[in-house]
């Protein structure tokens, strides 16, 4: 039988109220023996509960009897909604631990359950995992949309769609067989529905970046010595994260701050100033890695002659427009010392970030489930490329591992392991 597993699902104690949940086989008759008779499912119940060995009173609580299938983890859920009192929950967990069949959860176990009962795939569960450390609003949409399962849906569609065309492929092999039945018109529309499948993962692939919503929008400043890049950069993150100095080659290597505004991750980045003949070696290394980080940014603000920035896409910034004349030729005149412009760089960054990052009830993708979703790009387009209905039988097979890769289905028990040892213990 399936051990029953329990643990603190909230916060370290001392908290207002502490929530300890109790999952698998036993978890009613466990209820019932610190808290009387079942509560109707699904509705609070407040109760004294006391130790079923000597019947001495442990804490008064809220208690919720969750039976399964449609639960949570998809087994039977218990919830002890106790005082949050550091005493209160070791005597709890004491009982609990004291009764057989029972033993406390391990690192994402109550998640892993759900996955185990098919309540969660893989890519849900990932979600959940950004879900809980996301830090701005738009990490926390994003990351709810993943775990809703709404790409988790459209990937099951692939499934079904899947496995319809590999059913007329083998039709379409018997109809081979037999030479007067004419399979053109089956290998018309297995040819139709490859397509339009692969249209849509095609779709789904241009799904903005996970990475790159965790991390924040690289914003890099370049731009020669002593231009303001360093004290721009500690206007935009309110702070001195950066050393500002009047002395030309300050700045010697990346420094990296992240900042969030409207919601939005930022991860913003000073380089050494560019110029054609470093001061020392040191200098001349910060010069290439300042090289490097203009070419890696998202976004980059040049400081320097807008006749010459180093990239095309850049941001022309006029810096320290209270002292410096503009000749009109940037973007955007701003001084970080007496703060005009600054609004408005704000706002651009935030513009131009938008289109990097997930819109309103959108997910983003990780690593791992884009290239799972470019396999199966991949198989579905060499499918595309032959009439040979043996090696499209061939390909659709390839792709449906792909997917059962990119949902769990099928996959490496070190991956699992690693991916819900993430979570807390209680989750
Ligand atoms: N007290 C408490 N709050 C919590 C959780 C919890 O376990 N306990 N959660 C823990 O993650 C989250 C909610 N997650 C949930 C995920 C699935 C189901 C679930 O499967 N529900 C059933 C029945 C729903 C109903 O009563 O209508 C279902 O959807 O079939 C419930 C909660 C956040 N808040
Ligand atoms: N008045 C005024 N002074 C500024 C402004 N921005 C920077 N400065 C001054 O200009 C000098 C150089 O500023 P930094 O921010 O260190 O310049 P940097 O581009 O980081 O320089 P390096 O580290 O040498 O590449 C410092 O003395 C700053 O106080 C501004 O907007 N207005």
């Amino acid at each position: 039988m399936t051990d029953t597993i329990f643990a603190l699902s909230s916060g370290a104690p001392p908290a207002g109220i502490a929530i300890l949940r109790i999952s698998g086989p036993l978890a009613g008759t466990t209820l019932a023996s610190l808290g009387g008779p079942l509560p109707q499912p699904r509705r609070a119940s407040l109760r004294l509960l006391t130790d079923p060995d000597d019947g001495s009173p442990l804490d008064r609580a809220l208690l919720l009897w969750l039976p399964g299938p449609n639960t949570a983890t998809g087994e039977d859920l218990a919830e002890l909604h106790c005082h949050g009192g550091r005493a209160i929950v070791r005597a709890v967990e004491n009982v609990l631990g004291r009764i057989a069949g029972l033993r406390p959860a391990q690192a994402g176990e109550f998640t892993r359950r759900a996955f185990d009962n098919g309540r969660l795939d893989l890519n849900a569960v990932e979600g959940l995992a950004d879900l809980l450390s996301a830090e701005t609003e738009h990490q926390r949409r994003a990351a709810l949309a993943m775990a809703e399962g709404h790409f988790s849906r459209r990937v099951d569609r692939w499934r079904d769609e899947l496995l319809t065309l590999s059913a007329m492929v083998e039709a379409a092999l018997d109809f081979s067989d037999e030479d007067d039945v004419p399979a053109d018109d089956i290998e018309a529309r297995i040819g139709h529905g490859i397509s339009a499948l692969a249209s849509d993962v095609g779709a789904a692939l241009a799904a903005p970046s996970a990475e790159r919503l965790r991390d924040g929008v690289r914003v890099v400043l370049a731009g020669p010595p002593n231009a303001g890049k360093s004290t721009l950069l500690n206007a935009l993150v309110g702070r001195d994260a950066a050393i500002v100095s009047d002395v030309a080659g300050t700045t010697r290597d990346r420094i990296e701050a992240p900042a969030a505004w409207g919601g939005t991750p930022f991860l913003l980045t000073d380089t050494a100033g560019l110029r054609e003949e470093a001061g020392d070696a040191i200098e001349a290394i910060g010069i290439d890695r300042a090289r490097a980080a203009v070419d890696a940014a998202d976004i980059l603000l040049w400081l320097g002659d807008p006749a010459t920035p180093p990239r095309a896409d850049a941001i022309l910034v006029a810096a320290q427009c209270d002292r410096l004349p503009d000749d009109g030729r940037h973007d955007i005149r701003l001084s970080a010392v007496t703060g005009e412009g600054m609004d408005r760089l704000r706002a651009m960054l935030l513009e131009r970030a938008a289109q990097l990052l997930p819109g309103e009830g959108d997910y983003a993708l990780h690593m791992r489930q884009r290239t799972h979703g470019e396999t199966i790009a991949r198989h579905l387009a060499s499918a595309l490329s032959t009439t040979d209905m043996l090696i499209v039988a061939e390909e659709l097979r390839g792709a449906r591992g792909a997917i059962d890769r990119l949902t769990g289905r099928a996959g490496t028990e070190d991956m699992l392991d690693r991916l819900f040892g993430g979570f807390c213990i209680g989750k």
